[in-house]
């Protein structure tokens, strides 16, 4: 239903965007996942026809994106990230106009704008004026607006900003409850938007595709999958430890905090699909190990995400056993945590919107 291959775009001397390739299925929600400034904004606007790629192609129900944007733009329903509501129109109004405006034929408008204000659940609020809704309401009516015209694909950009917790919850199964009919793609920097919302999910970060696939088939692909923590008793001999190593399906081996006085806390990374627990606690057991706790770690999409997207985590972070027992006094790298990275849900001023913008007006 979407395919994009090798997008690229440079706002004056600033690359956005440099060869973004990825498809979406009919009737999927693929969730666009990246921290602020990667290019997501710049993606779905290209991808609705509102803004001209530099190079690449875009297609949409096989329609180019810049080649046949009015039939793109007819197949297409674009919630921006500030949709563009008129306060002292009702929802109703609104959204007749937005049909006539999309050339919704005139016989087919009180149908349309019917079932954009059930599937949106504003039925009860169709006469209210839009400036006396809520937020969570509003966002309602920028997605109903985006639905009018009945368009095969929906495309969202950061449809929860702003929300409070029960709006966000509303808002995603109202998405989760358009699938099917429609083709989504769902722009956001919020993590659980996209293990709650998404079938699939691109994590784009400064204007390049890091990864591609099911959340599931992220976490076990780009993480260990699973691993174990283990707090030792500080008096083991830092080579002993590659014992660990020898175990079928573990992978490698983490100091989680410098060596204590009287603790030693590591992290065990291990193979997709393995258990090799039992065996780690024999391991301890003939080696002599003390062993104060140990307890199972599942990889999550944070950590995915926190993988692709900061400098921080790199493989030379990652001790390696041979380098658990080559130097005794190295001090050991810490995992970083979410709070290492920038908040997610934060949105520093990254974007000048003074600067240059040659995108025509995205009014609906
Ligand atoms: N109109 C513009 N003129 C110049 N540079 C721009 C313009 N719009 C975006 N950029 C730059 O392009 C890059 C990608 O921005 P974009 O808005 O697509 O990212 P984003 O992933 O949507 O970020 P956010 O989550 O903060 O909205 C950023 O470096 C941004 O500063």
């Amino acid at each position: 239903m979407i395919e994009v291959e090798n997008l690229c775009k440079i706002y004056g001397s600033t690359p956005a965007l440099q060869d973004v390739s990825f498809s979406v299925e009919p009737g999927e929600i693929l969730g666009f996942l990246g921290p602020n400034g990667a290019g997501k904004t710049t993606t779905l606007r290209i991808l609705s026809g509102y803004l001209p790629a530099t190079s690449g192609t875009a297609k949409v129900a096989g329609y180019d994106v810049h080649e046949q944007s009015i039939a793109v733009r007819q197949r297409i329903g674009y919630l921006p990230e500030n949709p563009p509501l008129y306060p002292e129109m009702t929802v109703e109004s609104f959204l007749y106009f937005v049909a006539r405006i999309k050339r919704v034929a005139a016989g087919d408008r009180k149908a349309n704008v019917e079932t954009a204000l059930k599937k949106c659940g504003l039925w009860e609020r169709r006469k209210s004026l839009i400036r006396k809704l809520s937020k969570g309401y509003r966002q309602r009516v920028g997605i109903a607006q985006a639905l009018v015209h009945d368009p095969p694909v929906i495309v969202l950009d950061e449809p929860t900003v702003g929300l409070d917790p029960r709006q966000i919850i509303e808002v995603r199964n109202l998405i989760k409850s358009l699938a099917g009919d429609h083709t989504i793609v769902l722009s956001t920097h919020i993590l659980p938007e996209v293990s709650m919302t998404c079938n699939r999910v691109t994590i784009i970060n400064r204007g390049q595709v890091v990864a591609t696939g099911s959340p599931e088939t992220l976490m076990e692909e780009l993480t260990a999958g699973s691993g174990y923590q283990l707090e030792l008793d500080s008096a083991v001999d830092p080579e002993k430890l590659t014992v660990f190593e020898q175990i079928p399906g573990v992978r490698s081996l983490q100091y989680l905090l410098e060596p204590q006085e009287n603790r030693t806390q590591l992290q065990i990374f291990c193979e997709p699909n393995t258990e090799p627990g039992p065996e780690i606690v024999a391991a301890c057991v003939s080696c002599g190990f003390n062993l104060y706790e140990m307890r199972r770690t599942r990889a999550s999409l944070e950590d995915v995400f926190l993988q692709l997207t900061t400098q921080q985590t790199t493989p030379e972070e990652t001790v390696e056993p041979e380098n658990i027992g080559e130097n005794d006094s190295a001090t050991p790298e810490v995992q970083p945590s979410p709070e290492d990275s920038q908040p997610l849900d934060e949105k520093p001023d990254t974007i000048d919107n003074n600067q240059q913008d040659d995108e025509p007006d995205s009014t609906p």
